[in-house]
């Protein structure tokens, strides 16, 4: 067993199953050992116990019971103690395959900024279909190559006692642990296949639904949407239904097979007892021992649908692993973190800027400013500011031009996010190693009087629309910025708190000779600028 705290993570690197599984071959091929003695220990009980009864039932001394008895008891034991022990090894293994692609999946969810992408769906490949290694591992091959291992042992064995019920137990293993999984399958392969992309849905329309909650109540539309969520749901509950059914199903031909091997180790054996070539002690081992399998091969179709389960969940984590990337966040992290090579500023050149699948938004903009400048950006609504700052950010990649940014970048979003968390932890997201004084000083030059460690609710619903402004403003001043970009800095703010603010940022701007960019529609903000760049519609 190994500790999952001091092991490195194994980043599996992919998502084929087989890989995935072979990627720590030891570790499978002892859990699928562990698992099979676990398995066999509980047939062998029986086996034993069979035996042991129908001896005892003789009365011989009691001497000649003993091994029996005491096999009776190692197995019972074991089995409990093996199973135990298969658990640990094939948990610690799947959660380790599993941190790995959770590793990978977070690693390429850095390299794009997912602009247009369903955010409830994006979380629910991430959380849940990454999980689907775990079914694998777990639920599909430690069950599947134990069965097949135990399966194979009890048909020996009962053919060596009876090859005639061998014969019997071989065509009813084939029933249930193949022929049964793939019947269940085949006919749960479509449901099977549209539950992680329904469970995606459903945590999109529901996430959609939580965050518009107060829109839909006060303009009274919340049918609409419930009425969605009904549907997605009647949906997916539909397709569960279908597997269970063929589940279900499949649990009724397990009994006929198990049924099968019995009946059919009954009537061979009696045979064999009455012909005096099978003597009548072993006539019980004979009908229980089949018994004891069938109760192995009875999780074999959950298991099968467990397996087409995982696999269409990794290739919807293989989706996220090798979609192509929009814009380069890492370029602006390493930016950001890059102790500013050479002077702030931003060189835009020939840029042409729009959102994905749509055309674009600015063409041909040209823009330098160097450090200690301060521009804004401005226009009409709609004209491509944002879109702007989005580029040079590194959020969305230019369609056309050059945007050269140099320094560390701070950036203000005009819809900055709030944590559910403290107002101190929010700012400190600005710079990670900030000390609690530096947090306060921050919050006091952005203005905000309000205790480091007040909650402000889930996206800040617990501060008013200002102090959330301000909130994201100390963010940007506790860090070490020199290129900022500033969308709307003095939006929700009254008018003396907003030169306040801009008073502060300024001397801070000038004493780091920083470059500012500062997107707004506030005509005294922009006639504090150096320069003002009027966007052009297009
Ligand atoms: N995330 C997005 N995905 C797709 N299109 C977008 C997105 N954000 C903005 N747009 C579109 O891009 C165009 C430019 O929008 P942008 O937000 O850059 O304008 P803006 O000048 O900043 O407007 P405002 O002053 O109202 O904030 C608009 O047509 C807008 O509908």
């Amino acid at each position: 067993m190994t500790d999952l705290s001091t092991r490195p993570e194994v980043t599996a690197g992919t998502t084929d199953p087989l890989r995935l599984l072979t990627s720590r071959p030891r570790q499978l091929v002892r859990a699928v050992l562990l698992g099979s003695l676990a398995s066999g220990a509980g047939v062998a009980l029986i086996g034993t116990a069979a035996w042991l009864l129908s001896r005892a039932a003789e009365q011989p001394p009691v001497m000649y019971l003993m091994v029996a008895i005491v096999g009776v008891r190692a197995f019972g034991i074991g089995k409990g103690v093996l199973r135990y022990v298969e658990r640990l090894d094939s948990h610690d293994l799947a959660l380790r395959l599993q941190a790995g692609l959770r590793l990978d999946t977070w690693r390429a969810l850095t390299r794009s900024t997912w602009v247009g992408r369903r955010s409830g769906d994006l979380l629910s490949r991430v959380v849940n279909d990454v999980e689907a290694v775990q079914d694998l591992v777990v639920r599909v091959v430690v069950p599947f190559a134990s069965a097949g291992l135990v399966a194979a042992a009890t048909t020996i064995v009962i053919t060596v006692l009876s090859p005639g019920s061998g014969l019997l137990l071989a065509v009813s293993v084939v029933l249930a642990g193949v022929l049964l999984p793939w019947l269940t399958t085949r006919v749960a392969a479509r449901s099977v296949g549209t539950l992680a992309p329904l469970r995606g849905e459903l945590a999109d329309v529901a996430a959609e639904a939580n965050d518009a909650a107060p829109d839909l109540v006060a303009y009274g539309a919340t049918d609409a949407v419930l009425a969605r969520i009904t549907d997605v749901d009647r949906r997916l509950r539909r397709a569960e239904q279908r597997a269970a059914w063929a589940t279900g199903v499949a649990g009724f031909g397990q009994v006929l097979a198990s049924g099968v091997a019995v009946l059919g180790g009954l009537l061979v054996g009696a045979v064999q007892v009455f012909a005096g070539v099978l003597p009548p002690v072993q006539l019980a081992v004979l009908v229980l021992t089949p018994l004891a399998l069938h109760e192995v091969l009875s999780t074999l179709p959950a298991a099968a649908l467990a397996w087409r389960r995982s696999r269409v969940a990794l290739e919807r984590v293989r989706e996220v692993l090798t979609a192509p990337t929009v814009g380069s966040p890492d370029r602006l992290a390493s930016s950001a973190d890059g102790a500013g090579d050479g002077e702030p500023g931003i060189a835009i050149t020939g840029l042409s800027a729009g959102w994905p699948d749509r055309g674009p938004a600015v063409v041909g903009l040209d823009l330098h400013f160097a450090a200690g400048e301060k521009v804004a950006l401005v226009g009409p609504s709609g004209v491509g500011k944002t879109t702007v700052a989005a580029t040079a950010l590194g959020l969305l990649p230019p369609l056309a031009g050059r945007v050269v940014v140099t320094g560390r970048v701070g950036y203000l979003a005009q819809d900055a996010y709030l944590f559910d968390t403290t107002v101190g932890e929010n700012v400190r997201i600005g710079r990670r190693d900030a000390r609690d004084t530096e947090i306060a000083e921050a919050l006091l030059r952005a203005r905000v009087a309000m205790p480091v460690d007040r909650l402000v609710g889930v996206h800040g619903t617990a501060v008013s629309g200002g102090e959330a402004r301000r909130i994201a403003l100390a963010r940007l001043v506790v860090g070490d910025a020199n290129v900022l970009i500033l969308d709307e800095p003095t939006e929700h703010l009254d008018a003396p708190t907003a030169t306040a603010l801009i008073d502060d940022l300024w001397a801070s701007a000038e004493a780091s000779r920083a470059a500012v960019l500062v997107i707004t529609h506030d005509p005294v903000l922009a006639a504090r600028c150096d320069r003002v760049v009027t966007l052009p519609t297009l």
